[in-house]
């Protein structure tokens, strides 16, 4: 506990979480189920703070001006392996809010659509040999040499790949531009958010090994039914303040605050835009690398310790060198369903991933059938005007489903944010952050903190979790308190034996 906490005996520590995204909601979560020994009361006074009317961050909705509909920035997917977002949702209530699947249809211009499913009774890792098999566009030559390169893969350990760019290592291990094309970018660039020139193929490899490869399910893909406004910006903060987080919407922090002089016992405070102040104990700073890079800026410095100011040396020059990646969500209303399937993954085209309405399902056909199409990275279009996407990606929709042929277009709107995931080059994989800080009373969140994860919502949650253990071992050094991060699903024996260093802990 820190000083001022200690001294106030009457009360619970307090904590001020500044960011209502999924990593500042997934710390509340966490420490608003730490019951005190003594009275069963909540052990921490928790006020959440969000600059938005509204919480969930980056995992947000806003309302179509001409439909009038709710709609999510971009869809998000989770996947199996992603147990501390599920565990999550389970603790919330919130389970049904998404639907899982155990198979993709892909699509590629040359052969049309394809089934990837996981064989039901082989052991992981060859339930996925079947499933590379089901892709048709890959040719029996191309898929021994992708299974080739996946097995040098899960022979490879997290360290010996560290080093490298995914790209480089893919064409050292015999995966030519035709094989990534085809099979490696695809999945790399949907789920790392740019090209394999750009990401660290630890990060690649984690993909591949953890979300495919060690276990059964691990590939399962999840898929929210309902908007993410209401999944985390209405029903989880509804949980939160039934447990006692105090939510405080709509107000941006400007300052974070606290004497630093050796000994120095003053409270921490957070100063929000119309320059009231919150006490606290401690103060877990939960927004994105450059909202934090802004506050971590306003601490007073005078009088630091050496090892303190030059952590916070390397902090701001960690955050000032993330690089953001871009993701654009076309929002297509067709006057019919484009396909029956749910998600398409898309390989050959502009188009990455096509999603029929998970939300609505076809609900409202008066207010035409919506769809979206994902792209991550930056491609061909980027730079070109958005109608241009838009006549590219539906001219790609026409031709891949014969239903779409002479579907029309009702209305669309293109929504991209170039700061929608940070890269995950193989420089900053090595520098990324630590939940806890030098400062024993100032902690950090978000999916950009060492986690082990790319930016995803997966990596949200631990990054939450790793902040309020930050502050439990500090508040009770001596007691060792129950790990919140959950492992990775457990890897099958066959998976223990192939892969090295499966099941063991991320690198933190
Ligand atoms: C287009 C797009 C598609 C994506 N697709 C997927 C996907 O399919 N699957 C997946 O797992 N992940 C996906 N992601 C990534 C995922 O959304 C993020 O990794 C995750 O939501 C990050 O959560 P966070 O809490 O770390 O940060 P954020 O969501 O950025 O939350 C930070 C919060 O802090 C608030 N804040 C900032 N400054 C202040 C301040 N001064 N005072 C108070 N509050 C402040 C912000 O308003 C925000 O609400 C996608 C992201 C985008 C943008």
């Amino acid at each position: 506990m820190t000083g001022s906490a200690a001294s106030s005996a009457s009360r619970h520590p307090r904590v001020v979480i500044v960011g209502g995204g999924i990593a500042g909601m997934s710390a509340a979560m966490a420490l608003a189920g730490q019951r005190s020994a003594e009275d069963d009361r909540p052990s921490w006074e928790i006020v959440l703070v969000e600059a938005k009317s509204a919480a969930g961050g980056r995992a947000g909705s806003f309302t179509d001006p001409a439909s009038h509909e709710t709609i999510d920035y971009c869809q998000h997917v989770a996947m199996g392996c992603c147990t501390n977002l599920l565990s999550l949702l389970r603790e919330a209530g919130l389970s049904e809010c998404f639907t899982r699947y155990d198979e993709l249809h892909f699509y590629h211009p040359s052969t049309g659509a394809s089934l990837f499913r996981a064989n039901g009774w082989l052991p992981a890792p060859l339930h996925l040999h079947s499933a590379l098999s089901g892709l048709k566009y890959l040719s029996r030559r191309q898929q021994r040499r992708i299974r080739g390169g996946l097995w040098r893969l899960m022979r490879t350990t997290h360290a010996a790949v560290s080093d490298f760019d995914a790209a480089t290592w893919l064409s050292r291990h015999g995966q030519d531009a035709e094989l990534r094309a085809r099979f490696w970018d695809p999945i790399l660039v949907s789920a790392l958010g740019d090209v394999p020139e750009c990401v660290s193929m630890a990060a690649a490899r984690k993909v591949i090994v953890d979300g495919f490869a060690a276990a059964r399910g691990a590939s399962d893909v999840w898929v929210p039914n309902r908007t993410l406004s209401e999944v985390f910006g209405t029903t989880l903060i509804q949980v939160l303040k039934e447990r006692g987080v105090r939510v405080r919407t709509g107000n941006s922090v400007r300052e974070i605050r606290r004497g630093f002089a050796e000994g120095d016992t003053g409270e921490a405070s957070v100063v929000l835009g119309d320059g009231e102040t919150i006490a606290a104990d401690h103060v877990i700073l939960a927004t994105n690398w450059r909202a934090a890079s802004r506050l971590v800026d306003t601490l007073r410095r005078q009088s630091w310790p050496l090892a303190i100011a030059r952590w916070h040396r390397g902090l701001m020059e960690t955050l000032a060198s993330i690089e953001p990646s871009p993701i654009s969500g076309l929002h297509l209303w067709f006057d019919r369903p484009l396909t029956p399937h749910p998600h398409v993954v898309m390989v050959g085209t502009t188009a990455q991933w096509l999603f029929r309405d998970p939300v609505r399902q076809g609900t409202d056909p008066a207010a035409g059938h919506y769809h979206q199409v994902v792209i991550s990275g930056r491609h061909p279009f980027s730079d070109a005007a958005k109608n241009a996407l838009v006549e590219r990606v539906t001219g790609e929709l026409r031709a891949a489903f014969p239903a779409a042929k002479d579907a029309v277009l009702l209305h669309s709107r293109t929504v991209t944010d170039p700061a929608s995931v940070f890269r995950i080059s193989p420089d900053l994989e090595s520098r990324r952050p630590s939940a806890a800080t030098p400062l024993s009373w100032l902690h950090l969140a978000g999916d950009y903190v060492r986690t082990g994860w790319p930016a995803t919502m997966e990596g949200a949650v631990i990054s939450g979790r790793q902040a309020a253990e930050s502050i439990l071992r500090q508040s009770s050094p001596s007691s060792s308190c129950s790990p919140l991060v959950l492992p990775g699903l457990p890897p099958g024996r066959l998976a223990r034996r192939l892969i090295r260093e499966c099941g063991s802990t991320p690198p933190r």
